[in-house]
């Protein structure tokens, strides 16, 4: 096979296939049910591996809920923080449960549900995010409803409910004393509806989760009230599965070594920009360090900075770990940069070109 031009997603099924795994584990020693959170990862080419370990997909929107039913089966839920008049009737059309976000929305719109399951978004006022903007429970928070009261005026109205508090949370007795808390304020109701979703932000794949002791929380919780269990893991499900391949284009020193690549935080990376975190990479001992920059005019372009074992010259290859969630949901054509392809380590080791970008598709983005 001729060596794929950079830049690319290299998405490795052997590595996504460790994460499976451990849903594979959690679905069997909880009971829950694991649905793909496709705001964190949309990528289809690999649905084929990824359903027979998930129940199914949960959605932000009409598109979302679509792709779930048409690229990944299984169960589909539809939520979005606002569903708009003229896409109700699609995403009913596509979905086998609705959650709303409000009990407003809830009023407006349940007679269109037509059979499917009803739920409602809770939310605890507590989270674990360390981040404002990512923070669900952060002050005037438009996500859930947060008063007992309300939501006990509407029980009838509604099977379910949505409580999605946690985020990039790998405390496992954090979650245990949250969901604590959260069975203190709402526990009331519990028993009284079939499902619960526990949203996302779980990291129940990374290396020493107590998986036993999660899984037994769970079943626990579900036996507690008689309710379904569902988790919703994005990031979980892909993290560490996929790389992004970038060549060396050019290197300077401006009081810091410095190499430019043939890709762009903000076009391909942007949530380590809105984060303002590092990239990452593996670890080289070496005693050269670089700055590793994007091609996009801006100033703050910037992936890190990486010590390597030798001094970089243009046309070396750099791979970027970390590159599955919210890097290609969030991909887009900022300075025209090329868009990278997204291949695929198939399980018997053989690349697979899922798709490659063109200037006919940065056209049609735009007219
Ligand atoms: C309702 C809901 N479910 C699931 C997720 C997925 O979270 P993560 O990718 O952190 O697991 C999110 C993240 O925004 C969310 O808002
Ligand atoms: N790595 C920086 C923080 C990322 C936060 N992820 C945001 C999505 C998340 N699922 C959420 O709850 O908003």
């Amino acid at each position: 096979m001729e060596k794929i031009q950079t830049p690319y997603y290299l998405i490795d099924k052997s590595r996504l296939l460790h994460n499976l795994q451990t849903i594979k584990r959690v679905r069997e020693q909880s009971g829950a049910k694991l649905l793909l959170a496709l705001k964190c990862f949309a990528t289809w080419s690999v649905f084929d591996l990824m359903r027979d370990y998930m129940d199914g997909t949960t959605s932000s929107s009409l598109y979302e809920v679509k792709l779930g039913r048409e690229k990944f089966g299984g169960e589909t839920h539809a939520y979005s923080v606002a569903y708009a008049d003229h896409e109700i009737d699609a995403v009913v059309a596509n979905a086998d449960k609705i959650i709303f976000n409000s009990i407003s929305q809830l009023g407006r719109f349940a007679d269109r549900a037509g059979g499917l399951s009803r739920g409602l978004r809770l939310n605890p006022g507590i989270s674990s995010s360390s981040f404002d903007l990512a923070d669900p429970a952060r002050p005037f928070s438009r996500l859930g409803e947060w008063d007992p009261e309300k939501i006990a005026a509407v029980l009838d109205r509604v099977n379910g409910f949505m409580i999605h508090n946690n985020c990039e949370n790998a405390d496992f007795g954090l979650f245990d004393r949250m969901l604590n808390q959260i069975e203190e304020k709402f526990g009331g109701m519990f028993s009284r509806i079939d499902w619960i979703s526990l949203g996302g932000g779980i990291h129940f794949t990374g290396d020493g989760y107590p998986v036993d002791a999660f899984c037994d929380r769970l079943r626990a919780f579900s036996l507690r009230y008689g309710v379904q269990v569902y988790l919703e893991p994005g990031e979980a499900a892909v993290t560490r599965s996929t790389t992004l391949e970038v060549t060396v284009l050019d290197t300077l020193f401006n009081g810091k070594d410095i190499a430019i690549v043939d890709s762009s935080v903000e076009a391909h990376m942007l949530d380590l920009l809105i984060y303002r975190e590092s990239a990452r990479m593996t670890a080289v001992t070496g005693d050269q360090r670089y700055m590793i920059c994007g091609k996009s005019c801006l100033a703050g372009d910037i992936f890190g900075e990486f010590t390597f074992d030798h001094a970089l010259k243009p046309g070396d290859r750099i791979s970027i770990e970390d590159a599955a969630g919210y890097t290609m949901v969030k991909k887009n054509w900022f300075n025209g940069v090329q868009m990278p392809s997204i291949v695929v380590r198939e399980l018997d080791g053989s690349l697979r070109v899922a798709r490659a970008f063109s200037f006919e598709d940065y056209l049609s983005s735009l007219s």
